[in-house]
Formats: structure tokens, sequence, C-alpha cells
């Protein structure tokens, strides 16, 4: 008798539908289906409220769970097994009935920055006063007005491909992107600086991909597993622990860092005014083991530094009345 797959053999794998994350929902499929033959993976895309709404800056529109929520109700509903998401995107604090079921190696987390041919070898510190940058990101806004106050910074939004056909079309002279997302998309030979922690701490998460599913699906959870890389969980599990201590989401100017070294990490963190004007910034180095209690003591410290000042004026002015 030769088996055949049932229904059941097949695992859903939801994701947006974006470019990127096609190519690394892709990417988890052909690792799961090589590690599990006996399984047939499938991809079930989706559109999130994030894709949709192109028209407002990402800051104004607050940012939990933005590009994933969609994915989570198709999984608690039993429409799709798992989730591919970028870490980065997904919130600190999952629904009831989820969690986060592997983090997989991490991509350069870094920062980089891609200009306008007309700037070709020109980084940071050499574009002339006065040049806009495009960034969504607060915390990119944040740390760079701090170092270069000279340079225009300007909104951009919509996926990579717009964003770059708008800095190619001169609306911008450079645009500030993760390096993961352009090096997954093809677009590295673009990258003409990758911008040093020293300059601009990195987005919680960035670069490394989270895979969520059910909490009381301990089958999916196994096949999931297989794709953790150890020390980028971590390290991603400090930072997030960072994160959520300090209870902001990714449109909050959070910085971070993490080096492992044998069998200690140390994990850098930052928390800006919007101005750029006030950065605190603050480093713990402890054991690997201790990954996420090393983000709650970090977060706990720059509070008492002056973050929590720092965070209470940002919600008012980027949520009033809330
Ligand atoms: N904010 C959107 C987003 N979410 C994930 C990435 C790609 C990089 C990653 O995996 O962290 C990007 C693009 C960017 O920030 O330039």
């Amino acid at each position: 008798m030769t088996a055949v797959s049932s229904p059941s053999q097949t695992v859903r794998i939801g994701s947006r539908k974006s470019q990127l994350a096609l190519v690394q929902t892709e990417w988890v499929q052909a690792e799961l289906q090589q590690r599990h033959p006996e399984r047939q993976f499938d991809v079930v895309t989706m559109s999130t409220q994030g894709d949709n709404i192109l028209d407002v800056a990402l800051a104004k529109i607050g940012d939990k769970g933005l590009f994933t929520k969609e994915l989570e109700v198709s999984m608690l509903r039993g429409d799709t097994d798992l989730a591919v998401h970028s870490l980065k995107d997904l919130p600190t604090h999952l629904p009831d009935g989820l969690m986060l079921g592997a983090i997989t190696e991490r991509e350069d987390p870094a920062d980089g920055l891609v200009v306008n041919a007309k700037f070709k070898d020109h980084q940071l510190d050499t574009l002339p006063p006065g040049a806009v940058i495009g960034t969504s990101s607060l915390r990119r806004l944040a740390q760079l007005r701090h170092y270069f106050p000279e340079l225009t910074f300007k909104d951009v939004r919509g996926n990579l491909n717009t964003r770059l056909q708008k800095l190619d079309a001169g609306e911008y002279d450079g645009l500030i992107l993760a390096v993961a997302g352009l090096k997954r998309l093809g677009f590295g030979a673009r990258i003409q600086q990758v911008i040093p922690p020293e300059i601009s701490l990195h987005a919680v998460g960035q670069g490394a991909l989270g895979i969520e599913c059910r909490a009381a699906d301990p089958e999916i959870l196994a096949i999931v597993k297989t794709l953790e890389h150890y020390p980028t969980a971590q390290c991603c599990l400090a930072e997030r622990a960072f994160l959520r201590e300090l209870e902001g989401g990714c449109q909050v100017p959070i910085g971070v860092n993490t080096q492992i070294d044998g069998d200690e990490l140390t994990l850098t963190g930052l928390v800006a005014s919007l101005d750029g004007q006030n950065l605190v910034k603050n480093q713990i180095t402890g054991p690997i083991t201790a990954a996420e209690g090393l983000g709650v003591t970090l977060a706990t410290q720059l509070k008492g530094q002056g973050a929590a000042k720092i965070l209470a004026e940002i919600f008012t002015e980027v949520r009033p009345g809330t």
C-alpha cells in the first residue's frame, strides 16, 4: 500500500503578499519541506492592514500588529498552521493562543543607505546640506537627525520597489532601509553604506524571521523549531524583552545592537527623543542563558536614566488624546 498524504499532512503557511514577505516565506517553505519530506507545505497569502493603508505615516496609525493581525486570526481559526513574519514587525505581546515558535538565523541587522545616482559614491557624512533622506522610521529619524542635523528627512511609504522608484525618480536623494530586506530582494549592490551601530542602532529583531504558531499545537511547534538558530534567538529574545519592558512598539525610537562573545551576550539599547536631541543609551553584558533578563534589566536602567520621560513625551505627541 502506498502512503497517500491526507489533508491533515498538509501544513499551511500564512504570509503577507509583499515581495519581501514572499521571498522570506518561500525560504521557510523550502527549508521545512527539505527537513520534513513526509509533509506537504503550502503557502497561503493574505493582505494585512499595514499593506492596505499606504497614505498615512506609519507612526500615526499605531503599530500593534499592523502587519500581523490577519495572519494571526487565520491561525486561530485553523485556516493556517504557522505564519512567517519579519521579526521586527511582530509585536512583543502575542494574542492568547499563539506563540513565537522559532527565530531563524539573522541576516545583517544593520540599516543601509541607498542613494540617487547623482550622489553616487557619497555617504551620510559627505552628502550636501539639505539632501533629502527618506525614512518612515522614527528610530532612524531620531538617530540620524542627531548626527546629521544638516540633512533633511522626509517620510516615505510603500514597498521596497516603490521606495526605490521614488528615489531614482529624484523625490529623495537617499533612503535608509534595512540591509536585510535589500539583500533578500537582490538589491544588495545598491547599498552605499552599512550604517555602523555607533551612528544608528537597529530595530529590535531586525534581519531575523519570526515563525508564529498555535501555543497548543505541539506537532506544528516541533516542526517549526527545527528552523531555530540558537544564537540569533537569544539575541532577539534579549532585544524583545528590552522592548516589552519599555512598552514601545516599532514606531518608537528604540534601537538595539546585540553581540555574542563566547558564553556572554552584550546588549546595547537606546531610547531617543523624536527631534534627536536627547539620546539615552546604555549597555549590559551577561550569560547568554539569561538573555531575556538582560533585556529587562537594561530597560529598567534606561528608564531611570531619562528614557521614561522621553517615551511619555512621544506618546502624547504621536497619539494625541490617548
Ligand atoms: N518596516 C518594514 C520592514 N520589515 C522588515 C523589513 C526588512 C528587514 C528585516 O527583516 O528586518 C522592512 C523594511 C525596512 O525596514 O527597510
